[in-house]
Parts: C-alpha cells; sequence; structure tokens
C-alpha cells in the first residue's frame, strides 16, 4: 500500500469489490501492468464479489406538459367576468 504511487487512499476505496475499471479508468501505464504480476496471489472467485447493484431512480410523478385544463379554466374566468361587470 506505501508503495503505490498514487496512494493508499485510492486503494482503499476500491476494496471490497472488482476493482477494474477503478484501475482502468486511471490509465496505468504499462509498467504498473507488469508491477501487478508482482503483486499476484489467485483469481478471485466472482460467486463472493458483491453483484453491482443497478441505478434505479426514485419514481416521479411525470412532468405534465399538457396545460390544456389550466388554459381552460382561464377562459372560464374571464368569460364569467366579463359577463357578470356587463350585466
Ligand atoms: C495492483 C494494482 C495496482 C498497481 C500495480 C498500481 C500501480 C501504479 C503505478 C506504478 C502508478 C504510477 C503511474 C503509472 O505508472 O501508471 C500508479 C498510479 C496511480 N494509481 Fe495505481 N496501481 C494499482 C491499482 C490501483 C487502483 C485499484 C486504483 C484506483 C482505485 C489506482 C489508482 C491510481 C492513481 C489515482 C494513480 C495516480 C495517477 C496519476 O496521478 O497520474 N491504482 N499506480
Amino acid at each position: 500500500m506505501d508503495d503505490h504511487p498514487g496512494g493508499d487512499e485510492v486503494l482503499l476505496s476500491a476494496t471490497g469489490k472488482d476493482a477494474t475499471n477503478d484501475f482502468e479508468d486511471v490509465g496505468h501505464s504499462d509498467s504498473a501492468r507488469e508491477d501487478m504480476d508482482k503483486y499476484y496471489i489467485e483469481d478471485i472467485d466472482m460467486s463472493t464479489v458483491p453483484l453491482k447493484r443497478a441505478y434505479s431512480p426514485t419514481q416521479e410523478a411525470a412532468y405534465n406538459p399538457d396545460k390544456t385544463p389550466e388554459f381552460i379554466i382561464k377562459i372560464l374566468q374571464f368569460l364569467v367576468q366579463h359577463y357578470t361587470k356587463e350585466k
């Protein structure tokens, strides 16, 4: 951990899961890839790795762009005001 040029914090943040994407995202050099051979212990039993949880957005009411009811109410209000003034 102390020998990792990227520091120990990033390694700790990638523990308990498959860190392949974390490793690849950094764009490690070829020599870093070669270094991995030095630290290779064994293949991971993938059945013990927590499954990736799919992102599920909270169900929000869909925005209703249909303003027809509001529009009709405005016209009715206008008509009521108009005719009650004249009479
Ligand atoms: C056994 C696995 C790993 C080895 C052997 C390794 C090795 C190295 C080496 C040699 C460097 C120096 C730059 C280079 O040569 O690419 C480096 C940088 C770095 N590594 Fe790793 N690394 C490992 C895993 C990880 C993981 C899992 C992460 C992320 C969680 C990570 C994050 C970083 C970061 C952020 C840097 C600094 C990059 C920069 O500032 O340019 N490394 N690593």
